[in-house]
């Protein structure tokens, strides 16, 4: 009897290397991973940013199984397989303690016949190579439907949130970062799409292979069973107090990275301006001091994760050792038998296996569904000014013809900070109306208004009679109404593709038109590949100039019945703002034009100047005619002169 030990010794230790129990991932993948949102200097919020006074969002069950809904017989197929596959697993144990039950027959003396050993571990052999085998077939089943269910899934979500932000209103944008809403459509989406698989293929069948295993164990032995249990809430109550200490620093230190690459994100996102005011040093201290304090954290926390694992390793080794003990002293009374005991051992090695997913699933769950429930608010949320529906008017019959009545207009992210009050402006089709004043008078907004980016909070603005809310805004912004202003943005493409965006369906001969009329053509051509050459990100490897004259063909390529020209040219040297300026007194001819200027010199042939202040007109005419009356408009060009003049000293 007490030779019979010995095989079933061996067989367990090599069930003991299937089955390493690495505790320390139970923190670092279960911790709260923390959102890398910039900072800003580590001071953050400004009126822009209430994220911290919202509420955190729901998670969305209706529109979570509509995501799934598409998948289901997929779903259903992995669900099936995982329960399958752990079902398989629990006859595991039991098979080890049959084979060893034959092996320890053959370990005594009296036994020793080949022939006889060979036919009686045949049957049990062969089943247990048919378990693995099942096993095997049925987690390649699930692991692969689960990824054909996981990624159609990640992909439907990302492109349902990247279709619902494109749509949002422009006061969305004013009040949510744009790092804020890329990490929604990225690591919140890849969150969820993890946590989920983990759910479904490790969550069902870490419980069931649980149930499955305690059963098993009073199947083998209801004494040593009994013992076992007395010791798992000493377990659990000492586990959970460590752990959750742990999972508090593993946060404090995952936060502080997040800390350390808003640094790096915004130093490296600016570096231009970083380096315009040598600030390098300064920024690699302030990076310095996040990176040393997240270093500080994180070696505690790994020599936390070492002491937990340590003492662990330890009591899970004292509860083989112990069930060895009791095991084999209910073998030396003849109440069990050695291959019983390597089956209860496997179980039990089995069940702490689940335990220990299932602890670190429920904090991949927490996890998942709070970056599901990020994802699927703003999925959820609705525009107030469509994208599309509504009047247009074909291009020879639009006028041109503008009207502001009445209009008064707050930006919803500063609801106390009345922008216009009863604002009013006849603009007739064909005419060029500049709007000059003071900064902040509210010139910008009335062109934002106009392109309806914002709707006006009373009166009306209408467009030939008809009021700016009934048109098609995509008819609006895409046909009748061109928009260039001080700093254009290009995008990192060709040149030709650039210019195309006025226009997606325009030839290349329309592009290069366009360009040839904002007198872009002759230093396109000078570019290594014309047309073809790529931008750098935003248009960086273009100047200023260059820049604004590939913005006004873009402008121009849609052919718009109006124009608005928000400082097209401040931002330029002398020179280039005369060729720029040159392109549009060629492009405003015709159209319906508002030009907001702060040189005035560039305005002296509009029909109408406008003088705004706080949101009203001050005074309004022509150049001469303002002049002449010597009030607010003479006050600004005696302003400029005297600007000008001590530039030029
Ligand atoms: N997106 C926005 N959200 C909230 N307030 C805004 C927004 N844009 C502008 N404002 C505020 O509206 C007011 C009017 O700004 P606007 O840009 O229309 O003035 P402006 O006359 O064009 O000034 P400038 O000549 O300096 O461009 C300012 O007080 C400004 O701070």
């Amino acid at each position: 009897m007490e030779q019979a030990a010995v095989p079933g010794l061996c067989v367990a230790a090599e069930q003991f290397r299937i089955f390493p129990l690495d505790l320390s991932k139970l923190f670092v993948t279960a911790q709260c991973k923390a959102k890398q949102r910039p900072t800003s200097r580590l001071l953050d919020d400004d009126d822009s940013n209430n994220d911290s006074k919202k509420t955190d969002p729901q998670f969305q069950w209706r529109l979570f199984f509509q995501l799934l809904w598409q998948d289901i017989f997929y779903l259903l197929g992995a669900v099936v397989a995982a329960v399958g596959a752990a079902m398989v697993n629990i006859q595991i144990p039991l098979m080890l303690g049959e084979l060893t039950n034959i092996v320890s027959k053959y370990t005594s003396a009296m036994t020793t016949e080949v022939a006889d050993f060979l036919s009686d571990i045949r049957g049990p052999a062969i089943k247990l190579m048919g378990i693995y085998g099942l096993q095997g077939l049925l987690t390649f089943t699930y692991i692969g439907l689960l990824s054909v269910v996981g990624e159609n899934m990640a992909a439907r979500l990302r492109k349902q949130l990247f279709h619902s932000l494109l749509c949002q209103d422009i006061d969305f944008f004013d009040t949510h970062k744009t790092g804020e809403l890329v990490d929604r459509l990225t690591s919140d989406v890849q969150d969820f799409k993890s946590s989920f698989k983990l759910t479904i293929s490790q969550g069902l069948r870490a419980v069931t292979q649980t149930v499955g295993c305690v059963a098993s164990l009073f199947m083998i032995s209801t004494k040593l069973t009994f013992v076992m249990l007395g010791v798992i809430p000493v377990v659990i109550i000492g586990g959970t107090l460590l752990g959750a200490a742990l999972r508090t620093l593993s946060r404090d230190a995952q936060e502080q990275i997040a800390r350390s690459t808003a640094v790096a994100d915004e130093a490296l996102g600016n570096v231009r301006t970083v380096r315009a005011f040598a600030m390098e040093k300064k920024e690699f201290e302030l990076y310095e001091e996040q990176v040393n304090k997240s270093s500080a954290l994180n070696i505690r926390l790994g020599v936390g994760i070492g002491a937990f694992q340590g003492a662990a390793n330890m009591f899970l080794n004292g509860i083989v050792l112990g069930s060895l003990f009791a095991g084999g002293w209910l073998i030396s009374m003849h109440e069990l038998q050695a291959g019983d005991l390597i089956s209860f051992l496997v179980a039990t090695q089995m069940i702490e296996r689940s335990m220990a997913q299932m602890s670190l699933l429920f904090g991949h769950m927490i996890r998942g569904t709070s970056a599901g429930a990020r994802v699927f608010e703003y999925i959820d949320l609705q525009p107030k000014i469509p994208l599309d529906g509504g009047r247009s008017i074909p291009f020879h019959a639009l006028m041109g013809d503008i009207e502001f009545s009445s209009v008064g207009f707050h930006y919803p992210s500063r609801p106390g900070q009345e922008i216009l009050t009863n604002f009013n402006l006849k603009v007739r089709g064909g005419q060029m109306v500049a709007l000059v004043g003071l900064s902040g008078g509210g010139k910008s907004t009335l062109a934002v208004l106009l392109e309806r980016f914002y709707d006006v909070t009373s009166g009306k603005i209408t467009l030939d009679g008809v009021d700016l809310r009934d048109f098609d805004p995509t008819w609006l912004r895409g046909h009748a109404i061109g928009f260039i202003n001080q700093e254009p943005v290009l995008f990192a493409t060709s040149v030709m593709e650039n210019i195309r965006y006025g226009k997606p369906e325009a030839t290349d001969q329309e592009v290069i038109e366009a360009a040839r009329l904002a007198n872009a053509d002759t230093f396109i051509r000078k570019f290594p590949k014309g047309y073809s050459t790529v931008l750098g990100e935003r248009g960086v490897t273009v100047s200023g100039g260059q820049k604004q004259r590939i913005a006004i063909a873009r402008a121009l390529i849609k052919n718009p019945s109006i124009l608005i020209l928000d400082e097209a040219t401040s931002a330029l040297d002398a020179e280039s703002e005369r060729l720029v300026q040159e392109a549009l007194d060629k492009v405003v001819k015709g159209r319906t034009t508002l030009v907001i200027a702060h040189r005035l010199s560039t305005i002296r042939d509009a029909d109408v100047i406008a003088v705004v202040s706080k949101g009203r007109i001050m005074e309004m005419g022509t150049h001469s005619e303002l002049k002449s009356k010597r009030g607010l408009y003479w006050e600004l060009i005696k302003k400029q002169e005297l600007e000008e003049d001590l530039e030029k000293n």
